[in-house]
């Protein structure tokens, strides 16, 4: 139930309005039993003694008018109310629905790397479109629906107990056996529509990644693979749909052969009452026109409780997002920063844990503002991990990390990363224009400033693109090269103008001349900044005031190049590899 007070939680602002809904609901199913009443009225003050031979007086004429009159000005009236009810129903569940998509959106804005990598995309797409919409749905419908079932239920047997008790309980001596069956199948099913939901988000999670990753299904030629894959689990999706169905249809010819059971009772003990003159012709038609109101709600209670237990497995999946908080936020007590960041960075005996295991130890670095520091190491020596905890993208877990003398955990989150660029190792451009990509951290941008970094980060290509800057680039634009994407990714990076440049091998996959061009005007930037540069290529790292060698997640070595090749070590082997001379020094003792 949670769940339902959670939605109400939610309609703030518009709870009056929702109230007023779910009353109307109540008065339509109320007003459902008036016009049998006045159509009851009908036979028994006028058709009755007409029948029973008291001729067609004027009085009678004026009597029928008039209830016909009644009848046909409240049908309208109910008409017009419904409209209003269904239309309140409607705005009510939108700016909610609205509302919910806002709040998870930014909530999933809020959360740190480690929750994207507990969460599947597909599921949480899932999440953000269909588990919202069966919100929406159930504050639209299935609440209204099921107010009407009971209402209509409860005012049809009070009035029918009122009418006459005994027909009444004759009627409604079914109703017990009908309301245990549909609690057992709510019991039942909702198990079902828990797993229904998860295969349905598997199902979405496959089709998600098979999408990003078509050119690695096709470089393999993995289609036959891929399609196979998904069919297991769109399979396992329809076995557990069909599964839930099936289990409604199990309980529905009992509760469907209940109600009609009704019907019977009216015909076999109403015309008994009728014959023995306990009842009029007017009571039986009253009695036989609102069978159905007795029928339907316990026909259709089925349906709504089958609604209700998707509602129940969709909303609790969204509760847990919405409510999913990141340990990564602005503290309370966060100093307040004024002005530029100098650019400072220390690591002062850090360490970091992913997933209980420490593949950072005991980190010592102290960084001067406007230092270009290059970060060397073997694959998988933590040099990625070591950069994402300046803009806390992690957090230590322990030592501390500092910029400008106050630890990274200290600062306003924005003002933190506002203070750092950076272009990580996946590239990932948006589907919007070469400019907007750019000027991404700052979309008030002069067109100018936005050339100027283009010009720093080399992305002369732009002139051949078929609108220049306006040309749309990313997943639905034009395609670009793996080295094209690293210098507009460097542009972004640049355009914010940050204190501190991390650049996680943003310059891998350009040519040598491109990159030395790239290396010449960072080393001329007109602001200040500290450069963090992890890179593989000597000559990207040569120019750096220094470089630390990181291995197995340790500090292992700090120097300038040349201080770096000239003692044996990690550097100097790869200085020689890149150089050719491991190959010549080994040729020449051969
Ligand atoms: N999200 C994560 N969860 C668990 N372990 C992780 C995670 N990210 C990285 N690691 C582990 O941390 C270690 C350091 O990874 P990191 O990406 O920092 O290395 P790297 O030096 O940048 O590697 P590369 O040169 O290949 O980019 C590796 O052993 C890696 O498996």
């Amino acid at each position: 139930m949670f769940q339902l007070k959670w939605v109400w939680k939610n309609l703030e602002g518009c709870r009056k309005r929702y109230v007023f809904a779910l009353c109307s609901t109540a008065v339509l199913s109320m007003m459902a039993l008036v016009n049998s009443v006045l159509t009851a009225q009908i036979m028994d003050t006028v058709f009755t003694p007409v029948k029973e031979g008291q001729g067609t007086t004027p009085e009678l004429w004026h009597r029928l008018v008039v209830l016909v009159s009644i009848l046909i000005g409240f049908t309208m009236f109910r008409m017009c109310f419904n409209y209003l009810s269904v239309m309140t129903y409607e705005t009510c569940s939108q700016k909610l629905l609205f509302k919910l998509r806002r709040d998870l959106y930014a909530n999933m804005q809020a959360q740190d790397s480690s929750f994207f990598s507990k969460n599947r995309t597909g599921d949480l797409m899932t999440r953000l479109t269909g588990d919202l919409d069966m919100v929406r749905h159930t504050t639209c419908y299935v609440i209204r629906m099921i107010i009407d079932c009971v209402v209509l239920f409860l005012t049809t047997s009070i009035t029918f107990l009122c009418v006459d008790w005994l027909f009444a309980l004759a009627m409604l001596a079914v109703t017990p056996i009908i309301f245990i069956l549909t609690k057992v199948f709510a019991k039942q099913v909702h198990p079902l529509y828990v797993d229904l939901r998860e295969r349905l988000s598997r199902m979405n999670t496959a089709a998600q990644e098979n999408i990003a990753g078509n050119r690695v299904v096709k470089a393999f030629a993995r289609e036959d693979y891929e399609i196979e894959q998904f069919d297991k689990k769109n399979e396992d999706y329809r076995k557990a749909n069909l599964k839930a169905s099936l289990l409604w249809f199990k309980f529905s010819p009992y509760i469907d052969g209940f109600s009609q059971s009704l019907s019977i009772a009216v015909l076999l003990v109403g015309g008994s009452f009728l014959i023995m003159g306990r009842i009029s012709i007017g009571t039986f038609a009253l009695f036989n026109s609102l069978c159905w109101t007795l029928t339907n709600p316990m026909s259709t209670l089925g349906m709504l409780i089958n609604d209700l237990q998707r509602f129940f497995a969709s909303a609790s999946k969204i509760v847990e997002l919405y409510y999913a908080r990141s340990t990564i936020v602005t503290r309370q007590d966060a100093v307040k920063k004024e002005g530029r960041v100098q650019g400072a960075v220390k690591f002062d005996h850090v360490t970091l844990k992913r997933n209980g295991t420490e593949v950072l130890h005991d980190i010592n670095l102290d960084i001067k503002p406007g230092e270009t520091i290059a970060i060397m190491g073997p694959t998988g020596c933590g040099k990625t991990s070591l950069i994402s905890l300046i803009p806390r993208f992690s957090d230590v877990s322990g030592g501390t990390v500092s910029v400008d003398g106050t630890p990274v955990g200290m600062y306003d989150l924005k003002k933190l990363r506002g203070s750092v660029g950076i272009a990580t190792q996946d590239v990932f451009l948006f589907s919007d224009t070469v400019d907007g990509n750019i000027a991404y951290g700052d979309p008030e941008m002069s067109e100018d400033d936005v050339k100027r970094f283009a010009k720093i980060a080399c992305v002369d290509f732009v002139d051949k693109l078929p609108e220049g800057f306006d040309t749309v680039i990313g997943e639905r634009g034009t395609g670009l090269s793996g080295g094209q994407k690293q210098r507009i990714a460097l542009a972004r990076a640049l355009a914010i103008k940050p204190s501190i440049l991390i650049l996680d091998d943003t310059t891998s996959a350009v040519d040598m001349e491109t990159e030395k061009y790239i290396q010449d005007q960072l080393a001329h930037l007109d602001f200040d900044c500290t450069k963090i540069i992890v890179a593989q290529r000597i000559s990207t790292t040569k120019r750096a005031d220094r470089i630390v060698i990181l291995d197995k997640g340790r500090v292992v070595d700090v120097g300038t190049h040349e201080e770096l090749i000239s003692r044996p070590g990690y550097y100097r082997e790869v200085y020689e590899l890149q150089n050719g001379i491991a190959g010549e020094k080994k040729g020449g003792a051969a």
